[in-house]
């Protein structure tokens, strides 16, 4: 592979009427690294993730994502987002999230045998294939998050973006997806944008701090002060001990979960 790097953005300006959301941002990340977005609410996060997915078109500036603009690399790019929607009436199962991670812009209409193929390798993947015909919306936090994961996976993507992973599961589920992230870490470029901090300990190469503008800092450095003025109490957790706090907790649904 060419050593081009798999995010370029230049000088990238945003705004939402008349607020900056992004002001000049400039970033590269290389190949199979993986960064965590850390920041303040409103920081400009979630609207980074959305540039580099081609879904925000900033005013001003370049994005490259694997060397194209960022709607062109789309089938390259996994993303779990926050939270997917889906209608009580409407129960779509296991399988049928992931496979939507197969549509093609404007390409509805029936799936071949590739996608089915995909989709099964994907929920192999994150151990849930004997979960295919369940209802999503039937499942476990920890387990909806698989399901999210398999549907990002399901490109086989060479970039993955992960919004808020860790949202609505507990502590062990955490750890489970930390296991699960370090797997892929050979395999692709991995970002992700957190709160919980510490659940990327040993996991990211670097972090970078997003408040209307974007800083790389080393891990060893979001500990400092003034960094931590700038960018919020979130940066402060991000720390090198491989251990989650005990009893750290979000959420108390979870079901047995098969390993
Ligand atoms: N579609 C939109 N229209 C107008 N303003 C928006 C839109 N989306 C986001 N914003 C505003 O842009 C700013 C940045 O939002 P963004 O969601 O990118 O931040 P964030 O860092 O992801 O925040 P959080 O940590 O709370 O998720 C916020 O002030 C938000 O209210």
């Amino acid at each position: 592979m060419s050593s081009e790097p798999v995010i370029h953005c230049r000088d990238v300006v945003v705004r939402y009427g008349p607020v900056t959301v992004l002001d000049h941002v400039s970033f590269d990340v290389p190949e199979r690294k993986t960064i965590c977005l850390v920041g303040p609410n409103g920081g400009g996060k979630s609207t980074l993730l959305k540039v580099l997915l081609g879904l925000v078109k900033p005013q001003s500036g370049t994005v490259k994502v694997l060397g194209e603009d960022p709607r062109k690399a789309r089938l390259q790019v996994g993303y779990m987002p926050q939270h997917v929607q889906i209608d009580s009436m409407f129960p779509i199962d296991v399988e049928g999230i992931v496979r939507m991670g197969r549509l093609r812009h404007g390409g509805f209409g029936f799936y071949t045998k590739e996608d089915n193929a995909a989709t099964e390798r994907a929920l192999e993947e994150v151990n849930l294939l004997d979960y295919r015909r369940e209802t999503y919306i039937n499942l476990s936090g920890g387990m909806k998050q698989r399901v999210l994961i398999a549907r990002a996976l399901v490109n086989n993507p060479q970039l993955l973006l992960l919004d808020e992973p860790t949202a609505m599961v507990d502590a062990h589920i955490e750890a489970k997806l930390l296991e699960h992230l370090k797997s892929l870490h050979n395999r692709m470029t991995i970002i992700l944008v957190t709160h919980d901090a510490s659940f990327v300990s040993g996991l990211v190469d670097e972090v970078l701090c997003i408040n209307r503008t974007a800083e790389y800092h080393p891990l060893e450095k979001v500990e400092d002060r003034a960094v931590q003025r700038l960018y919020g109490e979130s940066v402060k957790a991000v720390r090198h001990d491989h251990h989650l706090p005990h009893g750290h907790s979000h959420s108390s649904e979870e079901r047995e979960e098969p390993e």
